[in-house]
């Protein structure tokens, strides 16, 4: 199982992951779309390489303002997983804006 990083470790991660946030649940960042289209096409791309990562976010939909937060369930925490789903989604979300 991976290992729970510290709340040190995830900041440190974290000032190379501007625009997320730590909380006790998970990184989370909040990203707002121009249209409620395109923030499911958003969605729709992560959905691919959260498969091909066989690691998913936790997403929240409203109107055209998306967040994903990244937490490893199985590990009760925030893992070297989730910090490399975190840099997936920007690079994704870099890609669409
Ligand atoms: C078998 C498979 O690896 C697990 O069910 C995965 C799938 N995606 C997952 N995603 C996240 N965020 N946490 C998990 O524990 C998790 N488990």
């Amino acid at each position: 199982m991976a290992e729970v990083l510290t709340a040190e470790a995830v900041r440190d991660e974290l000032g190379g992951l501007a625009g997320w946030s730590q909380d006790p649940a998970g990184i989370t960042r909040t990203v707002e779309l121009a249209s409620f289209p395109d923030a499911i096409g958003l969605v729709d791309r992560i959905a691919v390489t959260a498969e091909e990562l066989d690691h998913h976010p936790d997403i929240d939909i409203r109107w055209r303002t998306v967040t994903f937060r990244c937490v490893t369930h199985s590990a009760g925490g925030v893992t070297r997983r989730d910090i490399e789903l975190a840099r997936r989604i920007d690079e994704i979300v870099g890609g669409t804006r």
